[in-house]
């Protein structure tokens, strides 16, 4: 579905992602791990053509990313972002609403009824209704995160592209935005690509982990496979135990003796 071929990426004279091979399958979630500055953020912007590779190529339902026409790349990819560069002060119901505006056939003609429909049933699902009318920069950053994650997926999108969907969600409400993420896989077919910091959230919803290390692919694999003491010494340099429940391992960490 999505295939990485030796992809280079530099923003100076210094390479930083170095020799990315990948082949990601459809209707997975695919988490990528990896310490602060490894090239996590770095990587997904060049899979969304936010970024241009240096050298390589990104190939998305067997064709180039850069020979998709611009309207239907961003029809097919829905991307949460971290922060958003939302600033302006409009209606949370007016900035899901013109994630439509993609879909409108003739831009002269407005949203439809179904539309709003739509929008009003996707808030309900998320807990948003009762924000609807409500200044987006008068949210907290758990409700600005829900926004962003409608607005991404009232575009209907192929894939899902989540930058630390969860950094600003207490325990529960990340539970509750990733498993609603994970039954879109079931129902809408859609392949979820996130990156995520929390390694126990990791292992209770990917299928796959993509861990890189200083801009490149250590290691790709399911959680059972790469969460090992050994491993996560090598990558994050950090000192744990693995706890199984329920067949998932859990990380442990460790604070170092000295
Ligand atoms: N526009 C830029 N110009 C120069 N260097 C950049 C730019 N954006 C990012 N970098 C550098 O590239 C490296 C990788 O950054 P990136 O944001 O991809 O890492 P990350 O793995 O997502 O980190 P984090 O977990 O801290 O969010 C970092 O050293 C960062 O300082």
């Amino acid at each position: 579905m999505l295939k990485i071929k030796n992809l280079n990426f530099s923003y100076n004279e210094k390479a930083l992602l170095k020799n990315i091979d990948i082949d990601l399958k459809k209707q997975e979630f695919i988490g990528i791990l990896g310490p602060n500055g490894s090239g996590k953020s770095t990587l997904l912007k060049l899979m969304l053509q936010n970024l241009t590779p240096k050298s390589g190529e990104i190939i998305l339902f067997d064709k180039n990313i850069k020979d998709f026409k611009l309207k239907e790349f961003a029809q097919i990819c829905g991307f949460v972002p971290q922060n958003s560069e939302l600033r302006t002060p409009l209606k949370v119901i007016d900035t899901l609403l013109m994630s439509k505006y993609i879909h409108l056939k003739n831009t002269f003609k407005t949203y439809s009824k179904k539309d709003i429909l739509e929008v009003e049933e996707l808030a309900k699902t998320l807990k948003l209704d009762g924000f609807l009318q409500r200044d987006i920069l008068s949210l907290s950053g758990g409700e600005f995160q829900k926004v962003l994650l409608a607005r991404a997926l009232l575009k209907k999108p192929k894939i899902l592209f989540l930058d630390e969907p969860t950094s600003a969600l207490d325990l529960n409400h990340a539970i509750e935005l990733l498993s609603f993420c994970e039954n879109l896989i079931k129902k809408q077919k859609i392949t979820i690509i996130a990156i995520l910091h929390d390694l126990n959230l990791a292992s209770l919803f990917c299928d796959k982990l993509l861990f890189l290390k200083k801009g490149k692919v250590q290691y790709f694999g399911t959680t059972k496979e790469l969460f090992k003491k050994e491993i996560l010494k090598e990558i994050y340099n950090l000192n744990c135990e693995i706890i199984y429940q329920n067949s998932k391992p859990y990380i442990l960490a460790l604070k170092e003796i000295k």
